[in-house]
């Protein structure tokens, strides 16, 4: 073990899209004293899929990486990828892989599940959200249509966090934060929705308990990893809810996260309802509302970009007025699942590093869209935007969003967010405590001030032109 602890040990673990990350965590402090971080592939042709049993593998890497500190822990929680459908036989085992939140094949699904159960206005009025392709309940119609021996031979439904926390404790047991991912979950009644699930053909009794804040899943009793058996296992939530906790987020701060996933959130006290399907109704960990947009395109599709064009992701050029919607996997917000990229207004003086930084404007544009839809009437218009995930760390990321949004930012010194949050939620299990203080207390969120620079109003008029001109392309 590193650093000298003054507290009791938690683990937090961040289980998303590329990797597994274990962060172990001084209870009292929020000093993280070991770490860990194990790949994931993503397979699935059209599609995207991982086997569930990988992030298993990748959860016993990456805690043993964490070495003796993890063995001493008292408590974890797992912060996971939201939506991805992980279907399990009678057995336990995975029937296939797990169709991941950035799938975008059940796109028609999707309009199906909205017309027949009333209309979006309906679904936002009563689920929280209007259930675009990544919803866990599209998913599962994709499967029912497409494989129905699988979706025959599938006894349980889990996310990934809880198909985790199952394997960790043999319990059925998940969070209302990831659960108000699935469509089946009512933010209204906060419960699982029984005509919506007899209309997808999934019983009640195949998905797990939903815990409530503060309420422990149960106790480690795998033997398989290197964590003490007893140690206490939160409830654990989806990956965007354990970055809240992790910040210690109070309502109305905004956040910008650059992963993976592109997501713009903020808690709030009042139940988002927004029928136009932009910002996903959410719940988040603790009692409170997390109005979330996500995009597909983010630091993946720029990295993609900048190969393509032989540079480094930092070689950028600001200036000229070519245009890039960088939308090479479909995209979510705005709803397109079919687009592919778009690049607008070539000419002889657009520079290799022009066309880079325009697949960032493009990227962020698409995330600050949705902002003011996020933020509720009573958040400051110029609260700074708190910067995080695996792109906040580039320069190129940081400026553009000083540059397209005017405000100012702050990038929290404390990385992995996720896996913090996580450990807060553990922290405040073990010792009582409310997990949203435990982060506060740990101080998560300070970091690096950029004030905010003139908005920069040419560039956004040119891309939200293109988006609109270039529609009937991206529908197809
Ligand atoms: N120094 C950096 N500058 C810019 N981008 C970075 C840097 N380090 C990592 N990234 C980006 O962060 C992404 C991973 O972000 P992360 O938040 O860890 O992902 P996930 O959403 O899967 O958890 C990578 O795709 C990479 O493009
Ligand atoms: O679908 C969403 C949010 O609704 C995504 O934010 C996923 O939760 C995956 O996130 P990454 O951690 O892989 O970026």
């Amino acid at each position: 073990m590193g650093a000298q602890s003054a507290g009791p040990l938690v683990v937090g673990v961040d289980s998303s899209t590329q990797s597994t990350k274990a962060l172990v965590v001084d209870a009292d402090t929020g000093a993280v004293l070991a770490r860990g971080q194990a790949p994931h592939t993503v397979g699935g042709g059209e599609g995207k899929e991982s086997d569930p049993g990988q992030w298993w593998r990748a959860l016993g890497e990456a805690l043993a990486q964490c070495g003796e500190a993890a063995r001493q822990a008292s408590a974890l929680s797992v912060g996971g990828q939201q939506h991805g459908l992980v279907t399990l036989d009678a057995a336990g085992a995975p029937v296939r892989p797990a169709l991941l939140w950035n799938d975008v094949r059940p796109a028609p699904q999707s309009e199906r599940l909205i017309a027949e159960l009333g209309g979006a206005r309906a679904w936002a009025e009563r689920v929280g959200s209007v259930p675009g392709p990544a919803f866990t309940v599209a998913k599962w119609a994709w499967l029912r249509e497409h494989e129905p021996a699988a979706a025959e031979s599938t006894a349980a439904v889990r996310l990934p966090h809880d198909y985790l926390v199952e394997r960790l404790t043999g319990e059925a047991v998940t969070d209302r934060g990831d659960a108000s991912g699935t469509g089946w979950w009512a933010s209204r009644t906060e419960s699982y929705d029984q005509r919506i699930l007899d209309h997808v053909g999934l019983p009640a009794g195949a998905l797990p308990r939903v815990a409530r804040p503060g309420e422990a899943a149960g106790t480690v009793h795998a033997e398989d990893l290197p964590l003490p058996r007893g140690a206490l296992v939160a409830a654990g939530t989806g990956d965007n809810m354990a970055a809240a906790l992790g910040l210690g987020l109070r309502p109305g701060q905004p956040v910008l996260s650059l992963g993976t996933s592109g997501t713009v959130y903020a808690v709030a006290t009042r139940r988002p309802t927004d029928p136009t399907g932009t910002v996903a109704g959410f719940a988040d960990a603790r009692g409170d509302w997390l109005p979330l947009a996500c995009t597909l395109n983010c630091t993946l599709a720029v990295d993609r970009v900048a190969a393509l064009l032989g540079r480094d992701r930092e070689a950028v050029e600001e200036g000229g007025e070519v245009v890039m919607l960088p939308f090479l996997d479909g995209e979510r917000t705005p709803n397109l699942p079919g687009a592919s990229g778009l690049v607008h207004g070539l000419r002889h003086d657009t520079t290799p590093g022009r066309l880079l930084q325009a697949a960032y404007d493009g990227a962020v544009f698409a995330l600050l869209q949705a902002l003011d839809r996020v933020l509720d009437a009573d958040a400051a218009s110029d609260a700074p935007l708190l910067l995080i995930g695996g792109g906040a760390r580039g320069r190129a990321w940081r400026e553009t969003v000083r540059r397209l949004s005017g405000r100012p930012v702050v990038v929290p010194e404390a990385q992995e967010l996720v896996a913090l949050g996580a450990a807060a939620q553990a922290a405040g299990l073990l010792l009582g405590e409310d997990p949203a203080a435990v982060a506060r207390r740990w101080g998560t969120a300070r970091g690096a001030e950029f004030e905010a620079r003139p908005r920069d109003g040419a560039a956004w008029d040119r891309l939200t032109a293109t988006l609109a001109d270039g529609a009937a392309l991206l529908r197809s």
